[in-house]
């Protein structure tokens, strides 16, 4: 089977104290760099087409931050976005292709959060960053050409590597958008 990510099934464990660091894109000349002053949450692995995947990777692993936790400190003019019209703005490295960050500029409910992937700092994601949580997307492979047949090996690989597979996000991070919704369509605990 092709690799589902190198920061999957390694037995890595992140530091509950990590404050940040660094994370950069692929290129040997003048890469494009994020500083971000806190660690991530929510670090997952995603099955989607959207999110960036290393080569050969099945999943990427993409983690979020407070917008204002992350800069961009080096080649910042390098960086372009993929597609305007997703609700995450993925920039990416104009020439190695790499996203460094995903922003969120419309009404949403992980507005004001970053999406980063924790494996472009030095340590490729092992130097006390949130190790993954769980899997989602997982489903969404079979849209980029995997087969159907072999999704069960998947789901055991991600199960033996310690992470719950879904196919949209986790529960906690679904009721967060139920509940933005819900407070929305003003239904928010209109019955207890
Ligand atoms: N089957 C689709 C799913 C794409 C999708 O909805 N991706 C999610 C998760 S990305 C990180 O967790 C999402 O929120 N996308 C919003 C966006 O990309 O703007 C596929 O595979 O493409
Ligand atoms: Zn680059
Ligand atoms: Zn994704």
């Amino acid at each position: 089977m092709a690799s589902l990510h190198p920061l999957i099934g390694s037995g890595y464990k992140g530091d509950p104290d990590h404050a940040g660091g660094t994370l950069s894109c692929h290129c040997a000349d003048a890469p494009v760099e994020v500083t971000l002053s806190s660690d991530v949450v929510f670090n997952h692995a995603c099955g989607c087409s959207k999110c960036w995947k290393p080569a050969g990777a099945l999943f990427s692993v993409v983690g979020v931050v407070p917008r204002e936790k992350l800069a961009v400190t080096a080649n910042a003019a390098k960086l372009r976005v993929v597609d305007r019209a997703a609700a995450i703005q993925r920039n990416a490295c104009s020439e190695c292709g790499v996203h460094l960050f995903g922003r969120i500029e419309v009404d949403h409910p992980f507005k004001g959060l970053d999406f980063v992937h924790t494996e472009l700092s030095p340590g490729a994601g092992q130097d006390g960053w949130q190790e993954p949580q769980f899997a989602a997307f997982v489903s969404s492979i079979i849209e980029q050409g995997f087969s159907p047949d072999r999704m069960g090996e998947v789901r055991g690989a991600l199960k033996d590597a310690g992470l719950e597979s879904y196919d949209c996000l986790s529960p906690t991070l679904m009721d967060l958008i139920a509940t933005f919704t819900a407070k929305k369509a003003g239904t928010f605990n209109a019955k207890v």
